[in-house]
């Protein structure tokens, strides 16, 4: 479409949000400067408040800015929602309960007005990415919280979107399954060359699937710390025992604190 693709995938400059309530404004983004460049994996981190859903909201154009700049994929947030530029995938799988997984992943297929063989194939393509294979014709409650995740995931990257937009995608599941998901999502995003953005309160699942992470703090909320990280694209699940990792750790647990009104 365009020869001279852009770098950056997200770009903000000075974007603030401030949201009117009955109790008076609400600073829920403040002065925000970040760079997202073309196959990263970020992480936002931050307590409760700080503004990490608010900023992903303003990506995917569910929110709008109300002082600074924002692009995404080089246009305005409302362009790149337009050209479907992103998947989305919630806290909560949101798979309706009355359609099978496969149903569920051709939901977006649909509305977009693929063909039926066409959909059919990337149905097939997007289960076998997240390792559901043969689930397709399962109902979600017929699935474990984990897989119901990797449905999720898999509707969001089945009209292929250079960006994946994931809040808190595991923060529901249990500590083993989401150790799981995060070494299937670092080989899918390996595979894929996909753009992330994704929220998390877990320091050891930002620093272990990041190439960048952003540290929030609240009230209003600001980015306090950007990290790039120095760890190895390939990353075995026990590189989170190694000096380099719980260097990063150290430092993305500082930039809490420093942070945090309570301590
Ligand atoms: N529609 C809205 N109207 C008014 N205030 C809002 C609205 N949406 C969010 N807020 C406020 O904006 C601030 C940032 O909220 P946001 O959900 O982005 O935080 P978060 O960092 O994602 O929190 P959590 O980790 O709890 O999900 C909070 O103080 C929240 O109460």
């Amino acid at each position: 479409m365009n020869d001279k693709a852009p770098l950056s995938v997200v770009s903000a400059k000075d974007l603030c949000l401030t949201f009117t309530t009955n109790d008076g404004p609400v600073h829920a983004l403040k002065d925000v400067n970040l760079e997202v460049k073309k196959g990263d994996f970020v992480s936002f981190i931050g307590p409760s408040g700080c503004g990490k859903t608010t900023f992903l909201r303003v990506i995917a154009d569910l929110e709008k800015k109300t002082a600074g700049e924002i692009t995404v994929n080089g246009t305005t947030p409302e362009n790149a929602r337009l050209d479907r530029a992103y998947g989305y995938v919630f806290q909560a799988a949101a798979l309706y309960p009355w359609r099978t997984i496969e149903k569920n992943v051709a939901l977006p297929l649909e509305i977009m007005g693929y063909t039926k063989a066409d959909q059919t194939r990337r149905i097939e393509r997007v289960l076998e990415l997240v390792d559901l294979a043969g689930f397709g014709k399962k109902f979600p409650w017929q699935l474990s919280g984990g897989m119901q995740q990797r449905a999720s995931i898999a509707r969001a990257l089945a009209f292929d979107a250079d960006l994946l937009l994931m809040d808190e995608p595991f923060g529901a599941l249990d500590e083993i399954v989401r150790d799981h998901l995060n070494e299937q999502l670092l080989k899918l995003w390996a595979a894929t060359n996909k753009t992330i953005c994704f929220v998390t309160h877990s320091i050891p699942e930002a620093v272990y699937l990041s190439t960048k992470i952003v540290v929030m703090s609240p009230r209003p909320g600001r980015v306090t710390d950007v990290i790039d990280s120095t760890l190895p694209k390939e990353r075995p699940l026990d590189i989170r025992e190694s000096p380099e990792f719980l260097k990063i750790a150290h430092r993305v647990r500082e930039g809490l604190r420093a942070g945090h009104s309570y301590e």
